[in-house]
């Protein structure tokens, strides 16, 4: 057995390619073969038996790579949405109920209905694993179950069912507009408390009909005994109605307008909306008067939040480079990922991303690194987003939203192809395409918050038209429910210049493409060593420790270093 994976071990020490431009690179060579042979000892599994082996001895297996140089419909497709609009809807109240004691020789029996069950609730958790919203995209709408109605006997109705939204590490959620029945229920009783049970004047001004009744009086509130005659329906005198409940988890919710940053793997569940309360049975309403009281009132409604989710870290490394680069091809190699592959530019269209899993399932990871929260890490993401072209910042080609990608990675790897020419030349209009873009962002996060900034103006120095006619931008600016996200500000990243970045030289394996990968090496030792300026020419750029790897995805060589590297850089 130990001679087979020693065999097995010679197939996965093939040297590096170009191992003398490799042993300048800063990862030690000593860790360099630890990888090597961690990786390829757990991806390439040694399946030939002893009797296969005798014969094998002199010819090393090849390894199988046809993961790797698949034909073009072989593939799987990953839906991916990194932003969308979802509504949640708290469960509504079940109402109370209007029953009486039934007993033998009991004519007329005390008032025994339950209270309404309250409705569910919605909780949201951040969970490592996800990597997509499109499951809520799709959605749209989460509703929380209605609790039951009471029944007699003084049954309580039962809960609603809660709902529970998953979605990745790194959602932002955030607020576009609320309806929340229990709020508008305490202003209507407050309302009432002023004027009585006349109109509030701005009911007035919409045109209520006369008559209606108001805030405590409401009568839509109530029901009333199933038995009762309509003649008796309009002799009931109904009480005051109790005052808006909520449920006591409410206490838990996120303050309105909620602004949440799920930037960390999360236990428990957070609450973003408190189911509504169920109404109360009739024996709530016995008074002296009214020994046998034959109504309940109705549960209340749940409440409605419009948000805004979108992921701020897409991945953990972002695959940067021009269309038909090999990125997909590499991140096949790094990962389980099925990304079409194709010899054409824009086979991808929309990222795909994938987990690089970390842990060797023996015991003992393969890199290892220890997160922000202090526990080891298992694996890391990688997006390979489309290809990029000139001008992508101008929105050619998929650009500004491939761009937008690349801003939601933590670290960036740029993927240069060898065999198409020079390469530094490839990075540089690769680091123009994305500075453009940076400046851009910039100049529109500027105007944003310029828009947002109120000029101070006191009320009395305003003439009529002018409040008239800021009333009517106010009520323009007002979105729509779960329509518009425009009042929501521009979300804010760590600049892309600013992130760490490394080069990833592919197509390794074909001719004459060492002297272009010596002069993309020595063009990085110079922007390090800061002759050459940064290729993004901003001030601030992060060149501290500039690394390049020349692989060939398509034969998995060179790859296994790659994960330590990221791993160093996610450090940064
Ligand atoms: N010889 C060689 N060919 C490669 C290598 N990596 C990728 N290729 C080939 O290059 C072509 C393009 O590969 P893809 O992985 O689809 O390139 P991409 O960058 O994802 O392309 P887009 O999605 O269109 O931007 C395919 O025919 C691959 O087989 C490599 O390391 N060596
Ligand atoms: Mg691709």
């Amino acid at each position: 057995m130990s001679l087979i994976r020693t065999s097995c071990l010679g197939g996965t020490l093939t040297p590096f390619l170009y191992p003398a431009l490799l042993l300048e690179s800063a990862v030690p060579s000593s860790r360099r073969l630890l990888f090597a042979r961690r990786l390829r000892s757990s991806s390439q599994r040694c399946t030939y038996s002893t009797a296969e082996y005798a014969s094998s001895q002199d010819e090393a297996p090849t390894p199988d790579y046809e993961h790797l140089n698949p034909t073009p419909d072989n593939y799987s497709l990953t839906p991916f949405a990194d932003r969308c609009i979802l509504t949640v809807e708290a469960g509504s109240g079940g109402h109370g109920c209007v029953s009486f004691v039934r007993e033998k020789y009991i004519e007329e029996g005390p008032p025994n209905g339950g209270d309404g069950g309250s409705g569910g609730n919605i909780y949201i958790q951040a969970v490592r694993g996800e990597t997509s919203l499109h499951k809520l995209a799709r959605r749209r709408l989460m509703k929380a179950g209605r609790g039951r109605n009471g029944q007699g006997k003084m049954r309580g109705g039962e809960r609603g069912a809660d709902v529970l939204i998953t979605v990745p590490v790194g959602t932002i959620v955030r607020e576009i507009q609320r309806r929340d029945a229990v709020e508008d229920a305490i202003q209507a009783q407050e309302d009432a408390r002023w004027y009585g049970n006349k109109p509030a004047p701005e009911e007035e001004e919409e045109g209520m009909p006369e008559g209606e009744e108001r805030g405590v009086y409401r009568k839509d509130q109530w029901l009333v005994f199933p038995g009762t005659i309509p003649s008796e329906l309009n002799r009931i005198t109904f009480p005051k109605l109790p005052p808006p409940r909520r449920s006591h988890l409410a206490s838990l919710q996120p303050q309105a307008p909620m602004w949440l940053d799920l930037d960390k793997h999360m236990e428990t569940p957070l609450l973003l909306a408190a189911g509504a309360m169920g109404g109360l049975g009739n024996p709530h309403f016995v008074t002296a008067n009214m020994s046998r009281p034959k109504m309940a009132t109705r549960g209340h409604e749940g409440m409605k939040i419009s948000l805004q989710l979108e992921l701020k870290i897409l991945a953990d490394l972002g695959l940067v480079g021009l269309p038909n680069a090999g990125k997909s091809t590499l991140l096949r190699a790094l990962s389980n990922s099925r990304a079409r592959i194709g010899n054409w530019a824009f086979t991808t269209l929309q990222p795909n991303v994938g987990t690089v899993v970390l842990d060797n399932h023996k015991g003992r990871p393969t890199v290892f690194k220890r997160g922000r929260d202090g526990e080891v890490k298992e694996n890391f993401t990688i997006a390979d987003v489309p290809g990029l072209i000139e001008d992508a910042h101008l929105d050619k080609g998929l650009g500004l939203g491939f761009l937008r990608h690349v801003e939601r990675a933590a670290v960036l790897a740029f993927v240069i192809d060898l065999s198409a020419g020079d390469a530094v030349a490839a990075l540089k209009l690769l680091w123009r395409e994305v500075s453009e873009y940076e400046a851009l962002r910039e100049k529109e996060l500027n105007a944003d918050t310029e828009r947002r900034m109120v000029t101070y103006k006191p009320a009395s120095r305003r003439s009529a038209q002018e409040q008239a006619q800021a009333q009517a931008q106010a009520e323009l600016d007002q979105p729509n429910f779960d329509h518009s996200i425009d009042a929501l500000p521009l979300l804010t990243s760590t600049t892309i210049s600013s992130k760490p970045w490394l080069v990833v030289a592919t197509k390794a394996d074909l001719p004459d493409t060492q002297q272009n990968y010596a002069d993309l090496q020595r063009y990085l030792q110079d922007v390090k060593m800061g002759v050459q300026p940064h290729p993004s020419s901003r001030k601030h750029a992060w060149k501290r420790n500039l690394q390049s790897v020349p692989v060939s995805a398509i034969r998995a060589e060179g790859v296994e270093v790659v994960p330590q590297l990221v791993m160093d850089l996610l450090e940064e």
